[in-house]
């Protein structure tokens, strides 16, 4: 306490109550009583009773606040040491208060009246010290009578009510609040409102002050001139100097009638400012009742709130007022716990804000002058940076596309799973996953040339002598007619043979193709079922060293010519039976060279899409421009491929897992092992796999590898090889390249645009297929296999250039008209599509009829109309447009035919070895890794 707070603003923290005590003199009334003081200031803060009575020893003697004067101190003193501090922290914007406190007659107005006016003159001291600031300064005064608030600066009587407003608490309306010119101003409205108190004459004090008085002096200061940002502000904050009514009780006053109704209103305000100040001494918890009385209301900021509070307690040393003197110490007491949090009151006026809104706006226009030309200055910048935007935004477009195709895809799997999971179980394989190796089946596909293997033709039909004894539910479901069937005559007879050469194709009726189908099946009772899947194992195990060792020719048919050892190295790429074994092998071997193959082939992607930019000419328009001797056989071969074959062999993959549910896969399992790798390789195990044609990945692999060779005959033709051919003997590694099965995309497909190019590139295949009647389980094998890994870019690559091989040779042909085996070829794919959609409506069979009426529901088959297994199997693979559809169909087509599990299967299925060896100059063989062929 004692100085002025200056410039530096302060506030924001809690402080305590300043409390302090001051004892006045014993007045002459208690002087003539012989009272006696009993009250002595030992120093500066304590205060002891010293009376030792013994009916007095259960009070206590010592008392402690912040101040305490006795009564030799001046109001002065007291000014300076217990509300100076306080009282001038107005001009820093803080309110304040100074509470007079104690019973009627103990000097509260006597020592207020000296802290008023010595605040305000060191108000005006320091108002008159700094000139730079502008000062306002307001005054009010006010009484609380009776509950009733009353202006002192008015001569209006009429009680004042209270508002309650957002910003400033608690007001009272219309109190007159005054601006004072200056220090006598002031006075002369103190003197004002001392006439207008209300005074009564107690037995204690003649001039009593029968009411609270709250003397408001209200301050604002601001510089005056704008200097900085903090001058901008004004302060704004109030000081109030409370007179409190006598505290004492109504009783002891000595007081009726009119006195006592007043010390009743007195005692209400007090009482509520007591339970004020003794709950905040405990802490803001529950409830403050400030509102219960006007006093507490109107000063409740003063009270706990924002501001600085210094009460001055004042008391008689006289021992007759001992007991007030007692609660006026514990009121006290319980007051200097109370806590306040006093903050600067920063108030903007609206001059302040425009003056600091247009300072703002000079700032901010002078920040644009500055950043304009640095923008401006440098084009260069600029154009860096807008390459990188549009860099970003071609970045996020894909991102987006990626996206987009990756929420289909989820979607799509999302839809798939839930026809999984709910009722259409029909879509679920109804067996597990068995790997199936290839079989020897599937390796006489190729074998089908009639030019080129006539003998082997007469072969596989001289076998058929067998009976037709030997049916098998799934090859021939057709065991009882249903509604569904009624029309479908057709579906009694048996494929037709796929490896028909054109001749035969023309010859060929559907009676012929139940014979011949029966044939088969009889060929293949003849040793019965269970030895195809042995042959098809023990093949699929065997090493390839051996199972294509030259001593192979020896296990094949006896009217197939032994040749000398050059002739039949030559011969075993170009002709057909060469060719079944090759295909056999690069399915037999899928794993072992599949994945020498596929890392080849993975880290050398990115080099064939590099190296393809600059090979201008794909390999199909090589090939076909360039390539001078292809046999006409093997042309021909290209664009005859027979799908159909998967159907049989999938029939017979029926035909083997319905033995294995009924437990015959242990027989199948002894005689297998009971079964030499020569029995299995007997003629007629060739013979009847013959008869079943060659699987559609083996025509894959078979496709590559024939334009493999043909690569490298033209090569040959070129004389480029010809300097190198001794490198052959060695063996001579072609490359994806070498065989022209760099992907056309005509660049490498980064990353992140190759979902896209994968499902352009499906697109397109789905077309192709349709295009060149591929036959449906390849296209559902493929579809259901190659999903779209990155890794599938060159199994896609590969199918996409066959096909393209396939449309664009046919396309020739009938343009050119040159061979009337182009139509037959196509005839024939044409005609294996449609037995395969036969197989594919008997196949339906297999579903029971709820889940058949559920797949017609889904494929918009009406329940009642007729021939609903051939409406659904003629739907399946139409839309190439719709690749839910073509998903369905795929689905479906695998269900029927029971397919392994497309995604266990090993996608080097669709992959071949570019591997050849050369033996000589006049033939080479396809070797995986280090195993020959030739
Ligand atoms: N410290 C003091 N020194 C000398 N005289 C004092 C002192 N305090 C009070 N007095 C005298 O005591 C008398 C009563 O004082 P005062 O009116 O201030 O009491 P009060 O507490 O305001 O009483 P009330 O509540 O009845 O108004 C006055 O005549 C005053 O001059």
């Amino acid at each position: 306490m004692g100085s002025i707070a200056g410039d530096d603003v302060g506030g924001g923290k809690e402080e305590r109550i300043f409390v302090s005590v001051r004892v006045r003199p014993l007045n002459e009334r208690e002087l003539e009583r012989s009272d006696v003081s009993d009250w002595e200031c030992i120093n500066a803060d304590t205060i002891i009773f010293k009376n030792s009575l013994p009916e007095r020893s259960m009070f206590p003697t010592a008392y402690t606040f912040d101040r305490v004067f006795g009564c030799e101190s001046t109001t002065r003193q007291v000014y300076e040491e217990g509300a100076k501090e306080v009282a001038v922290s107005v001009l820093s914007g803080i309110n304040s208060s100074i509470f007079a406190y104690g019973q009627t007659s103990s000097g509260k107005t006597y020592t207020m009246n000296g802290i008023t006016e010595y605040t305000v003159s060191d108000i005006y001291d320091y108002i008159q010290k700094h000139q730079e600031r502008e000062f306002i300064l307001k005054f009010s005064a006010m009484e609380i009578y009776n509950e009733a608030v009353r202006d002192l600066l008015s001569p209006d009587s009429a009680p004042l009510r209270l508002l309650d407003d957002p910003e400033k608490g608690t007001i009272v309306e219309k109190l007159t609040e005054e601006t004072l010119r200056d220090q006598d101003h002031f006075r002369e409205l103190l003197s004002f409102c001392e006439d207008q108190r209300q005074i009564g004459e107690t037995s204690l004090n003649e001039m009593s002050s029968r009411s609270h008085q709250i003397l408001r002096l209200a301050i604002e200061s601001s510089a005056r001139e704008v200097s900085g940002m903090g001058n901008l502000s004004t302060l704004a904050a109030t000081v109030n100097f409370v007179d409190l009514a006598g505290s004492e009780r109504a009783s002891q006053a000595l007081t009726a009638g009119t006195r006592l109704k007043e010390g009743c209103h007195i005692n209400r305000s007090l009482l509520t400012l007591g339970t004020v100040i003794r709950k905040l001494s405990k802490g803001r918890n529950g409830h403050i009742p400030y509102r219960d009385s006007k006093l507490t209301r109107i000063l409740q900021s003063s009270l706990g709130g924002n501001a600085k509070t210094a009460i001055i307690c004042t008391m008689s040393p006289a021992r007759t007022h001992i007991e007030q003197s007692r609660n006026t110490l514990l009121f006290a007491s319980c007051a200097k716990e109370v806590v306040n949090n006093a903050q600067v009151n920063v108030v903007m006026s609206d001059k302040a804000l425009v003056k600091h809104l247009q300072r703002e706006l000079a700032r901010l226009e002078s920040e644009l002058r500055c950043m304009v030309p640095t923008s401006t200055s440098n084009p260069d910048a600029l154009k860096e940076k807008d390459a990188q935007i549009k860099k970003m935004e071609k970045e996020m477009k894909e991102l987006m596309q990626q996206r987009d195709l990756a929420q289909s895809r989820l979607e799509d799997l999302l839809k798939a799973l839930g026809d999984d999971q709910g009722p259409r179980q029909w879509e679920e394989p109804s067996h597990s996953y068995i790997p199936r190796a290839p079989n020897s089946c599937e390796d006489t596909f190729s074998t089908s040339e009639p030019s080129q293997s006539p003998d082997f033709r007469n072969t596989k039909f001289d076998a058929s002598s067998g009976t037709n004894d030997c049916t098998e539910p799934h090859l021939q479901p057709y065991n009882g007619k249903t509604e569904e069937d009624h029309a479908t005559p057709l579906y009694q007879s048996a494929s037709a043979p796929s490896f028909m050469g054109q001749q035969e194709v023309s010859e060929f009726t559907s009676h012929d193709f139940e014979d011949h189908w029966k044939e088969v099946q009889c060929i293949e009772m003849v040793k019965p079922s269970m030895n195809i899947i042995k042959d098809c194992n023990l093949l699929s195990t065997e090493k390839s060293d051996s199972s294509l060792s030259p001593s192979i020719d020896a296990q094949e048919p006896a009217n197939l010519k032994p040749k000398p050892k050059e002739e039949k190295d030559w011969t075993l790429e170009p002709s057909p039976i060469s060719l079944v074994k090759i295909s056999s092998s690069s399915r037999r071997q899928a794993l072992a060279r599949s994945r020498s193959c596929r890392a080849t082939m993975t880290t050398r992607s990115s080099t064939w899409f590099h190296e393809e930019e600059e090979n201008v000419d794909t390999p199909p328009s090589i090939f076909l421009k360039d390539f001078p001797g292809r046999p006409e056989a093997t042309t021909r071969r290209h664009y005859s491929i027979n799908f159909g074959a998967e159907l049989e062999r999938c029939s017979k993959d029926a035909e083997l897992q319905t033995h294995s549910r009924n437990g015959s896969i242990s027989q199948a399992s002894e005689q297998s092992s009971e079964q030499s790798s020569d029995d299995v390789l007997k003629p007629q195990n060739i013979k009847t796999c013959t008869d079943e044609g060659v699987t559609n990945i083996s025509n894959i692999v078979e496709g590559m590898e024939e334009m493999a060779h043909m690569q490298y005959q033209n090569r040959l033709a070129d004389g480029q090889e010809m300097e190198n051919s001794a490198n052959y003997d060695v063996g001579f590694k072609v490359t994806a390249k070498d065989v022209c099965l760099e992907p056309t995309l005509g660049s490498s497909p980064s990353p992140s645009r190759w979902p896209l190019e994968f499902e352009k590139k499906q697109r397109e295949i789905v077309e192709l297929w349709h295009a060149c009647n591929v036959s449906l389980i390849h296209r559902s094998y493929f579809f259901l296999l190659i999903k779209g890994d990155p890794t599938d870019s060159f199994y896609i690559e590969v199918e996409y250039r066959r096909l393209s091989f396939l449309r664009s040779t046919s396309s020739e042909g009938s343009l050119d008209k040159t061979t009337a085996a182009d139509d037959a070829s196509f005839a024939l794919s044409l005609k294996n599509l449609r037995r395969e959609r036969e197989k594919l409506c008997r196949g339906l069979n297999r579903f029971s009829a709820a889940e058949r009426d559920s797949l017609y529901t889904k494929w918009g088959i009406a329940l009642g109309s007729k021939k609903r297994r051939v409406q659904l199997s003629q739907r399946v693979w139409t839309d190439t447009k719709d690749m839910e559809h073509v998903r369905e169909s795929a689905v479906l087509v695998a269900e029927v035919f029971r397919f392994l599990e497309p995604a266990q299967a090993p996608r080097e299925m669709f992959g071949l070895s570019f591997t050849p060896q050369l033996t000589s100059r006049r033939s080479f063989g396809w070797r995986n890794g280090t195993s020959s062929f030739g």
